[in-house]
Order: C-alpha cells, then sequence, then structure tokens
C-alpha cells in the first residue's frame, strides 16, 4: 500500500507514522498495566498502527478528490441516497461512533450531478478522520456546496456513540442526530419533503 501523503498547493506536506503510531501504542500498552511483549501482544502495536491507517484515512484525502464525477443529464429535481453506513471516531475519546448519513441536493440550474456512490465516498472522506458529529455533518453538506454548486443541500447524520455507550454515562442505544441545510432546501416546503424522504422507513 502506499504511503497516504498529505497536499497543500505546493506538495506533499506530511505523510501517515506507522512507526510512531506503533511506539505509540507499545507505550500505551505499558501505561495501561499490560506486557506488550508477550505472546499475544507482540503484534499488536504495528496492527493498530496500520488500522489507524485505514481507520483515519480520510485525514489524506480531500473532498475534490471524490467528487470527480459529473454528468450533465439534465435533473434538476432533488436527489437522495439514504442510509450511508457511517464508521467514524470520536475525537474526544478515539472510540468509535457509527450510524448513518442521509444526502441529498437539488443540482444546479444547468442540471450537473455526480454519481450516487461519489456521495457515499464524500461521507467516508470525513467520517475517516478523528470527529465530531456536528462538524462532520457540516463539512459533508459545505463541500457538496462548494464542489458541486448544487441549488441545496441536506445531510442528515443519526450516530450511536460508543463513548456513550461503552464507558462514561454508559447509554447504550442513544442515538445522536445532527443536521446541515443549505441553500433553497432551507425552504419549508422542500425541507419537509426531503425529511419525510429521509425519515420514511
Ligand atoms: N457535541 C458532541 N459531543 C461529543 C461528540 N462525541 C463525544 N462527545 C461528547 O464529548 C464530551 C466530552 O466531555 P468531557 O467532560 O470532556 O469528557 P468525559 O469526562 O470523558 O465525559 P463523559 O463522556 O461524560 O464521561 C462528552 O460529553 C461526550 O459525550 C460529538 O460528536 N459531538
Ligand atoms: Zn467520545
Amino acid at each position: 500500500m502506499t504511503n497516504p501523503v498529505k497536499l497543500d498547493g505546493e506538495g506533499v506536506i506530511g505523510e501517515f507514522d506507522e512507526k510512531r503510531a506503533e511506539n505509540a501504542v507499545r507505550e500505551l500498552l505499558i501505561a495501561v498495566g499490560e506486557d506488550p511483549d508477550r505472546e499475544g501482544l507482540r503484534e499488536t502495536p504495528g496492527r493498530v498502527a496500520r488500522s489507524y491507517r485505514e481507520i483515519f484515512a480520510g485525514l489524506w484525502q480531500r473532498p475534490e478528490e471524490v467528487l470527480t464525477t459529473t454528468f450533465d443529464i439534465g435533473h434538476d429535481e432533488m436527489v437522495l441516497v439514504k442510509d450511508i453506513e457511517v464508521q467514524s471516531s470520536c475525537e474526544h475519546h478515539l472510540v468509535p461512533f457509527h450510524g448513518v448519513a442521509h444526502v441529498g441536493y437539488i443540482p444546479s440550474a444547468d442540471g450537473k450531478i455526480t454519481g450516487l456512490s461519489k456521495l457515499a465516498r464524500l461521507v467516508d472522506v470525513f467520517a475517516r478522520r478523528p470527529q465530531v458529529q456536528e462538524r462532520m455533518t457540516t463539512q459533508i453538506a459545505d463541500s457538496l456546496m462548494k464542489i458541486l454548486e448544487p441549488r441545496g443541500v441536506i445531510v442528515v447524520v443519526e450516530c450511536e456513540h460508543m463513548c456513550m455507550s461503552m464507558r462514561g454515562v454508559r447509554k447504550p442505544g442513544a442515538k445522536t442526530i445532527t443536521s446541515a441545510v443549505r441553500g433553497q432546501l432551507r425552504d419549508p416546503v422542500t425541507r419537509n419533503e426531503a425529511m419525510s424522504l429521509i425519515m420514511a422507513r
């Protein structure tokens, strides 16, 4: 696998440091009272480092890279992809939060649309980072507005946070719902139409 790199206009500004992540996990195991050299744990720091590469892959991706394909098929009414699986990590506790995202937009007047899978890829770009749900929701909506220049966007995210289930307040099953609405989808009629499609089971 090629090492993920972070780019700006000038070129590479950083890259995933697997060795450093591995050393940090080894330290963490010692800190919690484990022996990182015992049989079952010997390979663990390396495995965790490699899995972090995957879990945080979105840090090394830009939304412009995934929202590439646009078609001009003249469809100028709402497009909504529901129930896109979200797997993210709470930036406060570095444990998962997971659930679904619903992403809809009203294409620009000239009918510029993107591939449906690209909406799910866009969700992943922002989910695969240390996150808070509110920011992730906003980032999905704002990047869609910027790149696709649609007339409106709605993003609704429903997630369970493991930091509320497995520790702390311990309320498994509690769901957090966040939304971001832009442009014409702020209009109550259009917004209600989108929300009824999202809520229909
Ligand atoms: N707004 C928001 N809060 C989050 C999100 N993920 C986790 N949190 C909250 O972040 C807060 C961190 O609170 P702190 O008091 O600093 O940390 P803590 O002592 O571990 O808090 P508890 O979880 O209540 O035990 C908690 O209330 C979490 O529920 C998120 O995506 N959005
Ligand atoms: Zn948390």
